[in-house]
């Protein structure tokens, strides 16, 4: 190593060696603004290494997720320890106490964990297998079916003024059109052929036309409204910069990945792409909107912000408008501030909607906003991807607390990675974790009680491969496309690892690299690179090594490089750059560094995954809500064309909402029964570690408590240092109709109020009750939905596209003949009143002795005026009379 430094190298490690550890990610480097970030990593390269280069999928577009971008705009909370590393000081400390019971000697504890870990899995791995059965279908009688249909044909509210239910399949980019820039971001995308709702919308959609389409989730909606967008932008006029595009979609995730989308996609344009989300710095979007990009990609409440806030945004020059999960965003969580969005945008624009799932509140939008719009329902509302694989896990009445049990037997034993559990409440989902992690499950959490830094890096380490299993809540149900680095797993030194595998290409230089990276009780355990070639290549593994370096090695004209670890390399005549230095145990750091060959213009190399891997499996803890959630949920795995498997549990209460499953599905549906000994098994476990569970709440509690004291004390400095520069930023809604749509929309028995009832009665809670709960909340759902559908359906307010001339007259309430008399004051009435009764009226009253005599009448009101009572019937008794009447 020594030498090597004399030869102006940087070296590698020896094992022996002592070494100063950076941490991988400092806590001051993520607060550090983009810029300075930059100018650091900068100084510290070596002068003769290409200045330019920069490693990674920070800038690369090609990345399926920009986590690393908008993760520096988003605020991180400052906490003493994170819940993982409060997870592994507990999992430590039990696992001393347990070793000091045992009368062991000293130690190596995370060799132990290892260990421990190896055995708890091979003996779960003994442990009887679950078994699967094939779920009959019961067949429905013909007539029942044939009604069904037509009810929901009759439910059809919207006039499209053309349907497409097929498209061409044969169908290439090439037969649309598309632009050549379009086309080369397309293929840097590897999307050789259009899926069948790209075939079906783009050329449509090309048109200007408006457009309701539905199709299966996973079939890439997302490029068939972006791409006719970029299209269409590239003949834009180009002297102005003008905001002409607004993509608006449900949660915040959903939307840096639609951004993502679009920046990879326009990557060889010049149309610029913009994000208005919450969570992320409001200064930043500011000052990108006030350069008017072509596309925003915006959540309503942040866009609606900017709109009131931000001077010279405005919606007034939008082109296009497009909902993403358009149900989602027309229903009545959305619905107050979509009404303010459209009413600020562009009439002439062209409107197109998107979702896996179309109900009838997108169909009454479609009434009354889009023109003569074109329906392209490639798939139905309920239909799910082809190659899901549908399993339910029945819950008999009595075993409903075993669902804990039963979740941590499927990731700990089956479902062990790119796995994603969906709990109904934040609550179960947080306690989950802790169960789970103490367990010696890898697991993240997904949900709205955390902030956004720390919901995009649990997104980020999930697809990372750093998180195994990810629990979530029904905000990571709707849209999102997690795509992973494909992982190995291998066992090294007895430890079981994972192996990623990446390739950096640029320029026709592909730079193989194999990384190996270990998390465990919070403390990275790595490193070292092993030998890796492309199997594509007509090459192959060769197997671990610590080193593998080859200057100049061409392979069929690729040039391979390697990022390597240290040990025994000849690095004569080559550069080295740290690119990462992870930590390994406490006393032991080790440094990866890439090889770069003098002479070799890497500028601008970029990291590309050489194999990814979307999820796997999705887990629901209990049945969703709705079949609506249920398509979504599923549809987090099976996207593409790729297989997936979804898992539910399925309770007694539950039936109704499978049996809905079971009528929709067009595949055969499994049912998984888990042997009661392993359920038994992982119950007994959860029973042990609760005391554990509850003093991690309790610390977070505390934590928590402390925070916010100290947040209090900081807002109160802020307001004496600069009492006037307290900024108030403006809303369309005033304070209280905020409030009073946020309590319209809680669901009652969730209501605050009775919250904190509830919190004051202290009872023990068990596991039955925790899934009660879950369920409730549940219920509470279906039925506000199932109420709102019952209530006869408004055509929504959004219309400014409404014909007024058109609009329907409204039928005059009728009055009834007293009040008509009473009240009218009219020529005719009035002289009738003074005229009395008609001859006709006085025959109905049985007044009229005979028909008046013609001749002898005359003046208009002879009829009515003849009889022996007309003298009588005029002054002041008249009005009596018409009373009686
Ligand atoms: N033409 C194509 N060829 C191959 N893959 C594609 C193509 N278009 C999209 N994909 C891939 O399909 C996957 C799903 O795409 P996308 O997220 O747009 O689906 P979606 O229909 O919007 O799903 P959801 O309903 O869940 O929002 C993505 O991983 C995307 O990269």
């Amino acid at each position: 190593m020594a030498e090597l430094r004399k030869l102006g190298f940087i070296a590698t490690i020896e094992e022996n060696d002592s070494l100063h550890l950076a941490p991988e990610s400092s806590s001051s480097e993520d607060e550090a603004p983009a810029g300075e970030k930059v100018k650091k990593k900068k100084k510290s390269k070596i002068n003769s290494f290409n200045q330019s280069f920069s490693f990674t999928d920070q800038f690369d577009p090609q990345s399926a997720f920009n986590f690393d971008h908008a993760l520096k705009f988003a605020k991180r909370k400052r906490e003493p320890s994170t819940l993982d590393e409060k997870i592994a000081k507990v999992r430590k400390r039990n696992k001393k106490e347990k070793s000091a019971d045992d009368d062991e000697d000293q130690v190596n504890v995370e060799n132990s964990d290892d260990e421990e870990i190896e055995e708890e899995e091979s003996s779960d791995e003994e442990m009887t297998a679950d078994s699967i059965r094939t779920k009959e279908k019961k067949k429905k009688k013909k007539g029942k079916n044939k009604k069904t249909d037509f009810e929901e044909e009759e439910k059809e509210l919207v006039e499209f003024s053309e349907t497409i239910d097929n498209y061409d399949e044969k169908a290439t980019f090439q037969d649309m059109n598309v632009s050549r820039p379009i086309m080369k971001g397309l293929s840097r995308m590897n999307f050789a052929k259009p899926t069948p709702i790209q075939a079906a919308t783009i050329p449509v959609a090309l048109l200007g036309r408006d457009l309701c389409a539905c199709a299966v989730t996973g079939s890439g909606k997302t490029v068939a409204f972006m791409l006719p967008i970029l299209e269409r932008l590239l003949y834009r006029p180009k002297n102005t910069a003008v905001t002409r595009v607004l993509v608006l979609v449900p949660t915040r995730e959903l939307a840096v990945q639609v951004h993502t989308v679009a920046r990879q996609l326009s990557q060889f344009t010049n149309v610029e792409c913009c994000l208005a989300v919450g969570g992320l710095d409001l200064k930043a979007q500011e000052a990108a909107l006030r350069l008017s990009p072509d596309v925003v990609i915006a959540t309503p409440g942040r866009l609606i912000d900017h709109l009131q806030n931000s001077p010279n945004f405005t919606l007034r020059n939008i082109e296009i408008l497009v909902l993403d999960e358009a149900d989602r965003m027309l229903d009545e969580y959305f619905a107050e501030q979509m009404k303010e969005i459209i009413r600020q945008s562009s009439q002439t624009r062209q409107t197109m909607l998107f979702s896996a799932t179309m109900t009838e509140e997108v169909k009454d939008l479609a009434a009354v906003s889009l023109k003569n719009p074109v329906k392209i329902f490639i798939n139905q509302s309920t239909d799910t991807a082809l190659s899901l694989r549908q399993e339910f896990v029945r819950i008999r009445a009595n075993r409903e607390g075993e669902r804990e049990a039963i979740i941590a037997g499927l990731v700990a034993r089956t479902f062990r990675d790119h796995c994603i559990v969906f709990i109904q409440t934040k609550k179960q989902a947080h306690r989950m974790h802790i169960v789970l992690g103490l367990l010696g499950v890898n697991v993240g959490e997904l949900h709205g009680n955390l902030s956004q830094a720390q919901r995009l890096e649990s997104l980020k380490m999930f697809k990372e491969g750093l998180i195994d299993v990810l629990l979530a809540t029904d905000l990571a149900a709707r849209g999102l496309d997690i795509e992973g680095v494909k992982t190995t797993e291998v066992r090294y030194r007895g430890v079981k690892t994972k192996l990623y595998l990446h390739l950096l290409v640029d320029r026709g230089l592909d730079i193989l690299v194999a990384k190996r990276q270990r998390v465990r009780e919070g403390v990275k355990t790595v490193s070292y690179i092993e030998e890796l070639k492309d199997r594509d290549r007509g090459l192959d593994i060769e197997g671990l090594k610590h080193l593998l370096v080859d200057r100049g090695l061409d392979i069929e004209g690729v040039k391979l490089f390697c990022i390597y670890l240290d040990r025994g390399l000849d690095i004569e005549g080559l550069k080295l750059q740290v690119i990462s230095t992870f930590t390994c145990r406490q006393d032991r750091g080790l440094e990866l560094h890439l090889l770069v060959d003098r002479g070799l213009d890497i500028e601008g190399l970029k990291l590309q995954r050489l194999d990814i891997e979307g999820v796997k499996t999705v887990i629901n803890f209990t049945m969703p809500n709705s079949l609506k959630h249920y398509v979504h949920r599923v549809g987090r795995t099976a996207r593409a064309g790729k297989k997936g498997r979804s898992v539910t549990l399925v309770g007694e209460q539950e039936r109704k909402m499978l049996k809905e499953v079971v009528k929709h599905a067009k595949t055969p549906l499994k049912t998984r029964v888990i042997p009661q000994e392993v359920i038994g098994k992982y119950r007994d476990k959860i029973a042990k570690l609760e005391l554990d569970v509850k003093e991690i709440e309790w610390t977070e509690q505390e934590e928590k408590e402390m925070r916010a004291t100290e947040n209090q004390i900081n807002k109160a400095n802020n307001l004496l240092e600069n009492p006037g520069d307290q900024h108030k930023r403006d809303w369309f809604q005033t304070h209280k109709q905020r409030m009073q749509e946020q309590a319209d929309l809680r669901l009652g028995e969730f209501s605050l109020s009775k919250k904190r009832n509830m919190k004051k009665e202290k009872k023990v809670v068990t596991a039955e009750d925790r899934v009660n709960n879950e369920l409730l909340k549940s219920e509470l759902y279906a039925a506000r939905m199932a109420k709102k559908e019952r209530k006869p359906k408004k055509m929504r307010a959004f219309g400014e596209h409404i014909d007024k001339s058109k609009k329907k007259k409204k039928p005059k309430i009728k009055k009834s003949a007293f009040d008509d008399e009473l009240t009218s004051t009219s020529r005719t009435a009035l002289k009738k009143f003074r005229a009395g009764p008609s001859y006709q009226e006085r025959k109905e009253l049985g007044m009229a002795a005979k028909k008046p005599i013609r001749g002898k009448q005359s003046g208009p009101n002879r009829g009515k005026q003849s009889g022996p009572n007309r003298g009588k019937q005029s002054g002041p008794d008249r009005g009596k009379q018409s009373k009686r009447r």
